[in-house]
């Protein structure tokens, strides 16, 4: 079945300059988010998926800019460039956390300490929607039941330090759910959690996805979770994405050295306790001098004279893309 496109990110390069250097934090980035679909962007730390999420949502810093490339949200009807939007203009204001919502890593980056829970979902929904105090107030208990919080009656009026870190992450998918955002960027929401309530948290997540048809954009550093979760899968690497696809797909038959070093690298769920597991050798470029082709030549078993040239985008089958020239290698290799 073909999923609607709801947001479709196209070459996209935003630059960093800093000390009158130029970090290419995207360099020419393409993927599409879908209606009721789950987007995991994965891969280490650096690759540009954090950037990925605050270009989207204009949330980037001073001392970076979009260079190249378009960021389109197809709204009812009609298609918005978000990457033409003044940052703080009302239309940006109004996507950004009504049509778009984000959470984070850290509930505190979204929820202020000095008011209430119940006070800052309010306010969310008064910035976004007509409705009064009261109906705001109602609606914030509804919201806090349907995340799993018990006692939302009482709840609703603490502080967000007398939730627990699980509790409180719920609380900002409360806030960040509660105007029904047509997409939710998650930027790895449960990465300081544990297990547990990491499982939990995710639960949560499908659940809304299905009962409200919310696209999903989930950054995550941990193919154990792109497995879980994920309908579609973006494998980036210094500001590209080297492979891309619906995941089964690209788990099962990795056509980068990359993806497969990925998933070499950490124990799957079932398979028992003696995997072969690999690290990967050497480490990420420094990113203010870039090497010239392939990003990961350097780390690469497959590598040859030729990756001194960037590879082109290579269909695998259907929509299973990979940036590789020796990618035919790599599927038939066990390397
Ligand atoms: N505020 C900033 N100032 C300067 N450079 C930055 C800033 N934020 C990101 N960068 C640079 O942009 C590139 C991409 O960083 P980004 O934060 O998107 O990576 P990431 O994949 O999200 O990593 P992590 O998993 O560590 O959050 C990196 O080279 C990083 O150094």
């Amino acid at each position: 079945m073909e999923h609607d496109k709801i947001i479709s990110v196209n070459n996209l390069k935003t630059y960093f300059y800093t000390n009158e250097r130029c970090n290419r934090a995207l360099n020419g980035v393409s993927f599409d988010i879908r209606k009721g679909r789950t987007l995991c962007v994965v891969g280490e730390s650096g690759c540009g998926k954090s950037v990925t999420a605050a270009s989207i949502m204009q949330l980037l810093p001073d001392l970076s800019r979009i260079e190249e490339g378009s960021i389109t949200y197809h709204s009812d009807g009609e298609d918005i460039r978000i990457d033409k939007l003044p940052k703080n203009g009302k239309k940006m204001r109004s996507i950004r956390g009504g049509d778009i919502a984000m959470i984070f890593q850290d509930p505190m980056t979204a929820l202020n300490p000095v008011y209430t829970v119940g006070f800052q979902i309010s306010e969310n929904l008064k910035a976004h929607t007509k409705m009064t105090t009261k109906e705001a107030h109602a609606r914030s208990i509804e919201l806090l039941t349907l995340m799993g919080i018990p006692n939302p009656e009482q709840r609703v009026n603490e502080y967000p330090h007398q939730f627990s870190g699980g509790m409180r992450q719920r609380a900002m998918i409360a806030m960040a759910m509660s105007c029904n955002p047509k997409v939710l960027i998650a930027d790895e929401p449960t990465t300081a959690l544990d297990v547990t309530i990491q499982a939990q948290i995710f639960e949560l997540m499908m659940k809304l996805k299905k009962e409200f048809n919310t696209a999903i954009l989930l950054i995550t550093h941990d193919m154990g979770v792109v497995n879980e979760v994920s309908d579609e899968v973006a494998v980036m690497y210094m500001g590209n994405i080297v492979e891309s696809g619906i995941t089964k797909e690209v788990l099962t038959k990795p056509a980068h050295p990359y993806t497969k070093a990925l998933l070499q690298s950490i124990p799957i769920l079932g398979k028992g306790r003696n995997q072969d597991l690999k690290p990967i050798r050497g480490s990420t470029p420094d990113p203010y001098n870039r090497p010239v082709g392939c990003q990961f030549k350097d780390r690469c078993d497959f590598a040859t004279d030729k990756c001194m040239e960037m590879p082109g985008e290579e269909i695998v089958e259907g929509n299973h893309m990979v940036r590789c020239w020796h990618y035919k290698e790599v599927l038939s290799n066990g390397k």
